[in-house]
């Protein structure tokens, strides 16, 4: 039997010389290591075909440079390792390459109260970009929240007490009726709407930093806002968050300063953009709002 000699197509000159900005594959199957977990990931990863006499870059090489991500916590040296073998192995045809990983991260959170925990996903995109010798990481965080309308908690507080003046009209003030009315439906005869919310995090981290602060960030996150949607939750636990609604009342406007000033402190970020999503009760609508830090507008 004759020995047949592959084609290779990628090598081959392309009838049509144009270099190309990004080419790979995208939605690639990949377990990856952080935080002492294995999770489920899906990886975009590519280079930039230069030369634009050469037909194809070389898929399989960029495939098996992933492969370092399922051995290796996932940080930015590990990226940048992965990058720089992604150009190693189309040398003379590409100067730039990025690798996105898509994940959800599993945290578990404590209840307010109650000693109970419970589980918690943060979807998150890793992007790590190398041109020349110029690395960076970018991250964007979905971070959930609950926000209560600070407009519709006035509107209430005016019923209750209008209800009040009605229920007591003309009677001598007893501190007993007062507090058995306070706890009745009269007492809270209107309440503010709020709403499941979500704050969407871009951010570009400092340059040669050794590990993810993704749990640091959504920390800080979560402690700006005050209002973490909850796991796990007993009679005590949902008291204390409607205590947290009620002391952090929040337009979408409040929660995107909020979190602009909570990440400008936070250590390790250089630029980011916010975007914080409402999903109003009220309307059929979302209420949104942006800020950015450092952030180039394309
Ligand atoms: N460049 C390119 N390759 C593709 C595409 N779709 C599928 N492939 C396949 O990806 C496979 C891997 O490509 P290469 O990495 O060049 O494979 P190879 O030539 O065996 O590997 P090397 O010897 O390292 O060059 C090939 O079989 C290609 O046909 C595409 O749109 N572009």
């Amino acid at each position: 039997m004759n020995a047949l000699t592959l084609p290779d197509i990628a090598v081959q000159a392309s009838r049509q010389a144009l270099p190309l900005e990004w080419v790979g594959m995208c939605g690639i199957a990949l377990p990856v290591l952080f935080d002492g977990q294995r999770l489920v990931a899906k990886a975009d990863a590519g280079v930039s075909l230069d030369d634009g006499e050469a037909r194809g870059i070389h898929m399989s090489r960029l495939y098996l440079a992933l492969e370092q991500l399922e051995q290796e916590t996932l940080s930015p040296p590990v990226l940048r390792r992965v990058l720089q073998r992604f150009l190693d192995s189309h040398p003379g045809i590409s100067s730039r390459a990025s690798v996105k990983i898509h994940t959800d991260l599993l945290l578990k959170r404590p209840a307010l109260i109650s000693p109970l925990a419970g589980w918690k996903t943060y979807p998150v995109t890793i992007e790590a970009h190398l041109k020349n010798a110029m690395f960076h990481v970018e991250l964007k965080i979905d971070v959930p929240y609950s926000s209560t309308c600070p407009c519709s908690a006035a509107l209430s507080r005016q019923l209750i007490q209008q209800q009040f003046i009605t229920d007591f009209a003309n009677t001598s003030l007893q501190h007993a009726d007062v507090l058995a009315w306070l706890g009745s439906t009269k007492g809270i005869v209107a309440t503010p709407h709020s709403q499941r919310s979500i704050a969407q995090l871009h951010l570009r981290l400092d340059d040669f930093l050794d590990e993810l602060p993704l749990i640091a960030i959504i920390n800080d996150a979560e402690a700006a806002l005050g209002t973490a949607v909850q796991t796990a939750v007993k009679r005590a636990d949902e008291q204390a968050f409607a205590l947290a609604n009620g002391q952090n009342l929040m337009f979408c406007e409040d929660a995107a300063r909020r979190l602009n000033q909570a990440l400008k402190r936070a250590p390790g970020i250089n630029a980011f953009h916010i975007r914080v999503v409402h999903a109003e009760s009220l309307h059929a609508h979302d209420a949104v709002a942006e800020s950015r830090w450092n952030w180039e507008v394309a």
